[in-house]
């Protein structure tokens, strides 16, 4: 079992679930573990220099938080030399790596799993000069995470991403891109969205995949062409990507592991559901860069 725990919970999320998710917490790891320390995050920014600073220092990093929070938190893990086990405990509105690592979205099952303590290496793509975990894309995604009304999420949770994205699609615009991959490949073409996705799922919709497991040393491109619900339909129903018609004009789908897209100006980039940079944009995938507790129906190869 682990002897020093680091807890990790974003100071910004509701003050009473929070307390609650910690006593869930707290009273699964008492016992188990010899030293449990708890850091509040203060601002945007600090889980990300308090795993820098510490995370050498503990065998296991507990993350409290949504996709935003375990993506601060990977960037001070990341680049250490001994990086710890990582837990991720699903406290955000989507979650949706910690959906890809099969933990539950029940706090008290989630904190169980970690006791279980089925671990695996998982990939980690290097975006610019930062790392991430779930996914990175450019065009009508990053208008749909900007279009998010603040006071929406609040009430709404998760719906209002779709809110959001209905909003986005209807305003979308095409942009033009070049593409190239380490293989010597490349692709000029337009598009309304480029998605490059390490984890299965996003704004807890599962993505169309060939395959389920996140240490294969590939990511997921997708190129949208065009902005239609039909299309958009077609991405989020449709699971096994071995049944997509290929030849679909709508879209491209290719598998890389190192890849650079430029466009024609600069655009923004979402990370994990933040915007963190913007293009020309050099995506790296890192495989089993760093090691994770899984749900105990993680698909590992
Ligand atoms: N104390 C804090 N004050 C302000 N912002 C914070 C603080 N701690 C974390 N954050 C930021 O808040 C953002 C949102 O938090 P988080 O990702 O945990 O929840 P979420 O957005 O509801 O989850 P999800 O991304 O899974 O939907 C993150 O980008 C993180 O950087």
């Amino acid at each position: 079992m682990y002897n020093k725990v680091l807890l990790i919970y974003n100071g910004n999320a509701g003050q009473s679930e929070v307390e609650r998710h910690i006593q869930t917490v707290a009273g699964a790891l008492a016992g188990k573990v010899e030293e449990l320390t708890l850091k509040r995050t203060k601002q945007k920014g600090h889980a990300e220099e308090i795993c820098r600073e510490r995370g050498e220092e503990v065998d296991l990093v507990c993350i409290l938080g949504g996709d935003g929070t375990v993506h601060e938190c990977i960037n001070g893990l990341a680049s250490l030399a001994n990086p710890p086990v990582i837990a991720i405990l699903p406290g955000g509105t989507c979650n949706d790596f910690s959906r890809s690592l099969g933990i539950s979205q029940n706090m008290k099952q989630a904190a169980n799993t970690i006791l279980i303590d089925k671990k695996e290496k998982v990939d980690i793509m290097k975006v610019n000069d930062r790392w991430v975990t779930n996914f990175v894309g450019l065009g009508l995604i990053t208008d749909a995470s900007q279009n998010i009304d603040p006071n929406l999420k609040g009430t709404f949770g998760r719906l209002s991403y779709f809110i959001s994205a209905i909003k986005t699609v209807r305003e979308s615009k095409p942009f033009s891109f070049t593409m190239e991959t380490s293989d010597g490949g490349e692709i000029q073409d337009h598009a309304v969205m480029i998605l490059v996705a390490n984890g299965n799922y996003l704004g807890t919709n599962q993505l169309p995949s060939l395959h389920e497991n996140m240490n294969d040393g590939n990511v997921n491109v997708f190129v949208l062409r065009e902005a239609g619900m039909a299309v958009l339909k077609e991405f989020i129903q449709n699971k096994d990507l071995n049944e997509w018609d290929m030849n679909n004009e709508a879209f491209d789908f290719m598998e890389a592991n190192e890849l650079t897209i430029t466009t024609d100006h600069p655009m923004e980039l979402d990370m994990d559901g933040e915007v963190y940079n913007e293009t020309p944009v050099r995506i790296r995938l890192y495989k089993e860069h760093l090691t994770f507790i899984t749900g105990e129906e993680y698909n590992e190869n």
